[in-house]
Order: C-alpha cells, then sequence, then structure tokens
C-alpha cells in the first residue's frame, strides 16, 4: 500500500486530514514518523503557492508522497485579513490565543463586533516522483465577538458558518465540521482525484 505523508505541523488538521484519507486504501503516517524537520517556508503569495511549497518541501525531505494544507481566515471588514499570514497574525511566536486576541482587537478598532468572513483551504499532494494533485475549499460565515466552543482549533471558537446558525465552528463535532469546511471539501475533492488515479 502506498506510504501517504499527511505533512503539517498542526495536530488540528492531521485529525481532520487523516480522517478525511482514512477510506482510501493509502498507508496514512503522520511527520512525527520522521523525527524533527526543519520548518517549511511559506513564502508564497497564495494559499496554493504555499500548500505546493510545503508539499514538495516535505516530499524532499521524507522521500515520500506527502500531502500538505495551507489555510486561513478572511475577514471582510479588515479587507480579508489575516488571510494566508492567519497562522502568525500576532507576531512569529504566535499560538491560537495570541491569534485570537490580536483578531478580537482589531475588530474593535474597526467599531465592529461581527464581520462577515470565509475561511480558505489549499491541500497539495505531491507523490514520490513528484506528480502533482491540487484541490480548493471555502466556508463562509460570520466571525463575532463571543467565542464558543472547544473542539477544533484556531479561530474556530468566533467562527459562525452560515449552515449552522447560531453555533460556532468549535461547537461542531469533527464530521459536521468535515462536511461544511474549508478543509473537508478540498479534501473531499483531493481524495476523489487520489482514487481515479489508483484506477
Ligand atoms: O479549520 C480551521 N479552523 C480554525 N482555524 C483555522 C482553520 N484552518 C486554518 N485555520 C487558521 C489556523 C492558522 O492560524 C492558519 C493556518 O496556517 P497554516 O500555515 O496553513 O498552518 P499551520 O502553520 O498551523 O500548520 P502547517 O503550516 O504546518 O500545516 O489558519
Ligand atoms: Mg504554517
Amino acid at each position: 500500500m502506498q506510504k501517504i505523508v499527511i505533512a503539517t505541523k498542526n495536530p488540528g488538521k492531521v485529525r481532520e486530514m487523516a480522517a478525511a484519507l482514512s477510506a482510501l486504501p493509502f498507508d496514512v503516517v503522520s511527520l512525527a514518523e520522521f523525527g524533527e524537520l526543519p520548518d517549511a517556508i511559506e513564502d508564497g503569495k497564495t494559499f496554493a503557492e504555499n500548500a505546493l511549497i510545503k508539499a514538495a518541501y516535505y516530499q524532499q525531505q521524507t522521500g515520500c508522497a506527502c500531502i500538505a494544507d495551507d489555510s486561513g481566515l478572511e475577514i471582510a471588514v479588515l479587507d480579508g485579513a489575516p488571510g494566508i499570514h492567519s497562522a502568525r497574525f500576532a507576531g512569529f511566536h504566535a499560538d491560537d490565543a495570541t491569534n485570537n486576541a490580536k483578531m478580537v482587537e482589531e475588530l474593535q478598532r474597526a467599531g465592529v463586533s461581527e464581520s462577515a468572513a470565509d475561511y480558505r483551504c489549499a491541500i497539495a499532494f505531491v507523490d514520490e516522483d513528484g506528480a502533482v494533485l491540487t484541490a480548493e475549499g471555502r466556508c463562509d460565515g460570520q466571525i463575532k465577538l463571543t467565542p464558543r466552543g472547544t473542539n477544533g482549533f484556531g479561530y474556530d471558537p468566533y467562527f459562525y458558518p452560515q449552515e449552522y446558525p447560531g453555533r460556532t465552528m468549535a461547537e461542531l463535532t469533527l464530521a459536521e465540521k468535515q462536511q461544511i469546511s474549508h478543509r473537508g471539501k478540498a479534501l473531499k475533492v483531493l481524495a476523489q482525484k487520489l482514487e481515479a488515479g489508483q484506477e
């Protein structure tokens, strides 16, 4: 069975990616299996560029087929910020808590308590021989200043997806999030492309 490495250092992404790929006939493993690898340099200008940078970099590092995700949150009243800079919104040593605090601060500075927003996800797969498959997904909703829920990761406690009025992404189960999320949609398209390649 072909080995596929889930090439991300984000445990929240690993959970969602592993769940989406579990039904496929691949031996799906995590990056942890390869020890401490230096971070990829995410200097692309788009989610798609960064996803491909990470997939190609980790494919080189591991010698195995790799699947990488680049994703982020675009907030309308902040002109699409933090966008591709979502992981480092609060600076170099940012984490989910400091990024969320920075987001609340920026919305308050803009004088609003909510804004239209969307999550974006680009997925890239690079196989052992360097062949590439890609997919993208988007999820629309609202950011509000009242956080709720403990599931998911990142900005999820503040993101109210349009499919579930009154609930945040952090109040959805993994299966519910997977159905509507940017990552779930991108992974579904990628899984179809991977399966087509197996025939
Ligand atoms: O479903 C999501 N729910 C909540 N927040 C999310 C989601 N999807 C992306 N995000 C946020 C988290 C992070 O601030 C940024 C991704 O940044 P991004 O560089 O792609 O990932 P990362 O640095 O965490 O891990 P890695 O690059 O190793 O895959 O967007
Ligand atoms: Mg990153």
